[in-house]
């Protein structure tokens, strides 16, 4: 596991955000867990997310030091691991005291919710980064989150490292509230952060500098291509790479998008992700044979771009 990193790093890799495998029992699979991330590197994938695909907030703090022990020693030592921490102040600091002895360079903050005022979560941003050194990347989903001038501040004081920006819009819709971000901390240090679909916007029209996403976990070496399009440009190859994600895309949006992901991994074979944590449920079963077909097929394309890429190479 990488130990620094700089604001590049955001748009070196897909930053994967994937789910978490657990045993029938409810304990944390080394096994799993490490195929995981094995496909995600042999795919191409060096930035790996625990966070909402994870349900990171729903972690037990018990717990919380183990699993990202296990974590770290199952990622090749390229990879830059981010844990997550929040969604509440005092839980920040429960996990402050953990990460204050491991060596993680950032954490993503997941949406804090009310009761709060701007003032009062940047005094519990900073308090957080006091306590362990560990910089964040704030996740916003909702407008108006966080003031930008005070995002501005925080990433001066080295609290703040970057943004993970998902707030949906209608398309043509003009996002104020994202170009007051980039105004203020640049665009260099803001990332789309849902998914593959979206990032196709923020980054040939915001200018945002990577994405973060779930299907990536199946197709690495697809999404790798669709991020190294979309840094050239390439409008074309990007709408062509996402059309293989788009069905399980779909049946997330339908059923729900971290359990479409949890379960399609163990349906497509890729590892055994076990129980999904509460409060949490996995799919329903009306949907299990489209998502077979959905998670399946992802993967076959995945394996015939990179059987493509070996003979190309050869
Ligand atoms: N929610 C997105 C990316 C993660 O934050 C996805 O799962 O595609």
């Amino acid at each position: 596991m990488r130990h620094s990193v700089t604001p590049d790093d955001l748009a070196a890799s897909v930053m994967a955000v994937p789910p978490l495998a657990l045993m029938d029992d409810g304990q944390f699979s080394d096994a799993e867990n490490g195929a995981v991330l094995n496909h995600l590197r042999e795919g191409g994938v060096t930035t790996v997310l625990y966070g909402g695909n994870a349900m990171a907030q729903h972690w037990p703090v018990a717990v919380y030091g183990d699993w990202l022990d296990r974590l770290e020693v199952l990622a090749s030592d390229d990879t830059w691991l981010l844990p997550s921490v929040g969604p509440d102040a005092g839980k920040m600091m429960d996990q402050a005291a953990v990460l204050k002895t491991r060596r993680y360079p950032v954490a993503l903050l997941v949406p804090m919710g009310a009761p709060l005022t701007h003032e009062g979560m940047g005094a519990a941003l900073r308090r957080f980064h006091a306590e362990c050194g560990v910089q964040l990347l704030v996740y916003i989903k909702t407008d108006g989150y966080i003031p930008a001038a005070l995002l501005d501040d925080l990433l001066a004081e080295g609290i703040v490292f970057g943004v993970k920006y998902a707030v949906p819009r209608q398309p043509g819709e003009d996002d104020f509230y994202l170009r007051d971000i980039v105004a203020a901390v640049g665009a260099k240090r803001v990332i789309s952060g849902f998914g593959e679909p979206p990032a196709i916007d923020h980054m040939l029209n915001q200018g945002l500098a990577g994405f973060t996403a779930g299907c990536v976990c199946i197709a690495p070496r697809l999404s790798m291509s669709l991020l190294e399009a979309l840094k050239r440009g390439d409008r074309a190859e990007a709408t062509r790479l996402l059309s293989p994600m788009q069905p399980l895309e779909d049946l997330r949006s339908a059923h729900g998008e971290i359990r479409v992901l949890h379960d399609a991994l163990a349906l497509s074979g890729l590892a055994r992700t076990g129980p999904i944590l509460p409060p949490m449920s996995h799919v329903d079963s009306a949907c299990r044979e489209a998502l077979i077909r959905a998670a399946g097929d992802l993967l076959a394309a995945e394996m015939d771009d990179r059987a493509v890429m070996a003979e190309a190479k050869a």
